[in-house]
């Protein structure tokens, strides 16, 4: 039944086929199982969005873990209580420098394969965090005497990221770069010069002093925070939703949260700390992201999560099933067409061949008889001379229809020359085998075979063979069916020989 048939419909139809007995049964019973599978797909519906609701609302839970960790401190214990450990921040900068260039590295070895403007960007971003890091982490052991410098070059590192993450939200599907660009010296040259820039920039205007040192580093994170909050926002409204892009807008959340850290707390301070391993866990929660583009693609875009992967299988297997199916029916024609005769549609030599020695062994297996009859048609050139080699055809066509509705389904005819036709008779001996051939003499004999304006008449001859009596295999049988065939010829046509003996004769 029709999905969208109306109930009433459904209810008139239904009554209907009521009185049908078991049809009706079959109707009620279809339509109770469409309904079933109707309220399943429902169900399964409702699950679905239930589950992606729960998968969001877990996302939004996971990206404020750190804002937990940050109202934890604030509230709870005393964020000022100082760590002032000089030999451990310098080792973990240093990490963090090693960390970045190796991170920076695997990035740009996916955008060259990939050429994702992307991941151009975000090489960059990376690329500018770990350079305008590196003088924070080298000033780290004169922290005391340069603090201000030593303290800006952080946000600096995280403004310079949250730009480039901006900018390569921007340009995300965007055309691949074309692979003769993706090296291009003057491009990442150009890009190291501005960071180079960047950082002796800061330190011109942190030691010149004409701006005051607090309120640059409070105003750089308050701008990297905004940046960063603008990115969220731009892959929350785009609605992206690539497994990769997930992970992007997490680590953006965590850096958010880590400026926020950063601008509230005070240097050696334990928030500070905070807010340093905050900002690496959103370093790693990104570097998983690139690691595994990596690993796959290579392209943040065209990483597709196990749902769209699965759905993609399921229409390839569907696609090959359909391509199997016509592959399928396609040999089946092919095969058809190899053993069929083009003209008559009966089968032809080979398959004749193939079939009989199938029928020889089965015969001989099983002690059955089996019998073969030679035909030739008579005087067949006179047809064609006088009526045309295409009326000939039409002639040879009729010939072949009118034998085979005179035989059995398991006897096989095959047109094995010209207007040369041989039958295999499974089961029959030699004196059903010359009652079948008379059936077909005379059904030819009495055949009229209308051509478009004309009435043309045609006779058969035949001689008849057995296995056993005449031979052992299908070549001996055929020279002995032939020979009869032509004895039937030489005693005037028309006829049929069976055995020693004219069995069935008839004066054309
Ligand atoms: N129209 C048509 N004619 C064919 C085809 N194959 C063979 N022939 C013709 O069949 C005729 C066979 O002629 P012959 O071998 O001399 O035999 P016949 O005229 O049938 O005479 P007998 O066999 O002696 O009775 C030839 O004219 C062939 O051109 C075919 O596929 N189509």
């Amino acid at each position: 039944m029709k999905k969208g048939m109306p109930w009433w419909n459904r209810l008139r139809t239904s009554r209907l086929l009521m009185h049908g007995g078991s049809a009706a049964q079959r109707f009620v019973d279809s339509w109770k199982r469409d309904a079933e599978a109707d309220t399943e797909r429902q169900a399964d519906a409702v699950m679905r969005r239930l589950t992606g609701v729960y998968l969001y609302l877990l996302g939004v839970l996971v990206a404020l873990v750190p804002l937990m960790a940050i109202g934890y401190l604030t509230f709870f214990q005393d964020p000022a209580l100082r760590f002032e450990a000089h030999g451990l921040y310098e080792a973990t900068s240093m990490l963090a420098i090693v960390l970045g260039a190796f991170v920076t590295y695997v990035t740009w070895r996916c955008y060259l394969t990939s050429g994702e403007v992307f991941l151009r960007w975000l090489t960059l971003a990376f690329l500018g965090f770990t350079l305008i890091y590196l003088p924070h982490a080298l000033l780290s052991q004169f922290s005391d005497e340069m603090m201000h410098l030593f303290i800006a070059y952080g946000p600096a590192s995280r403004l310079a990221m949250g730009a480039c993450f901006l900018v390569a939200l921007e340009r995300l599907g965007a055309p691949a770069d074309p692979p003769e660009a993706r090296r291009r010296p003057t491009t990442w040259g150009m890009a190291l010069g501005i960071i180079l820039a960047i950082d002796l920039g800061l330190a011109a205007l942190i030691l010149g002093s004409v701006v005051p040192a607090e309120s640059v580093i409070q105003g750089m994170e308050a701008l990297a925070l905004a940046l960063l909050v603008m990115g969220i926002m731009v892959i929350t409204l785009r609605r992206i939703r690539l497994p990769l892009m997930i992970i992007y807008l997490l680590s953006m959340a965590v850096f958010a949260q880590a400026s926020i850290a950063f601008m509230i707390s005070d240097l050696w301070s334990h928030l500070w700390w905070l807010a340093h391993a905050i900002f690496i866990a959103g370093f790693f929660l990104l570097s998983y992201g690139v690691v595994h583009a990596f690993h796959t693609t290579r392209s943040f875009s065209t990483v597709y999560s196990q749902a769209e992967v699965m759905q993609q299988l399921r229409e390839q297997q569907t696609r090959t099933q359909d391509a199997l199916g016509k592959l399928e029916t396609t040999n089946t024609r092919l095969s058809q067409q190899a053993a069929t005769d083009w003209l008559t549609g009966v089968a032809n030599r080979r398959q004749f061949v193939r079939q009989a020695k199938r029928e020889l062994a089965r015969a001989k297996r099983y002690g059955t008889s089996l019998s073969l009859l030679c035909l030739d048609l008579d005087h067949f050139k006179k047809v064609n001379d006088a009526h045309g080699h295409e009326a000939g055809d039409q002639v040879l066509k009729q010939v072949a229809s009118a034998m085979q509705e005179s035989l059995r389904p398991h006897d096989l005819l095959a047109r094995v020359g010209g207007e040369e036709f041989q039958v295999l008779l499974p089961e029959a001996d030699i004196h059903q085998a010359g009652e079948v051939a008379e059936r077909i003499r005379s059904t030819l004999h009495d055949l009229q075979i209308r051509l478009r304006d004309k009435v043309v008449k045609i006779t058969v001859s035949l001689g008849c063979a057995q296995m056993g009596q005449d031979g052992d295999d299908m070549d001996s049988l055929m020279r002995i069916g032939d020979q009869r065939l032509y004895e039937a010829k030489a005693l005037g046509r028309d006829r049929v020989v069976a055995g020693t003996d004219v069995l069935h004769s008839v004066q054309g």
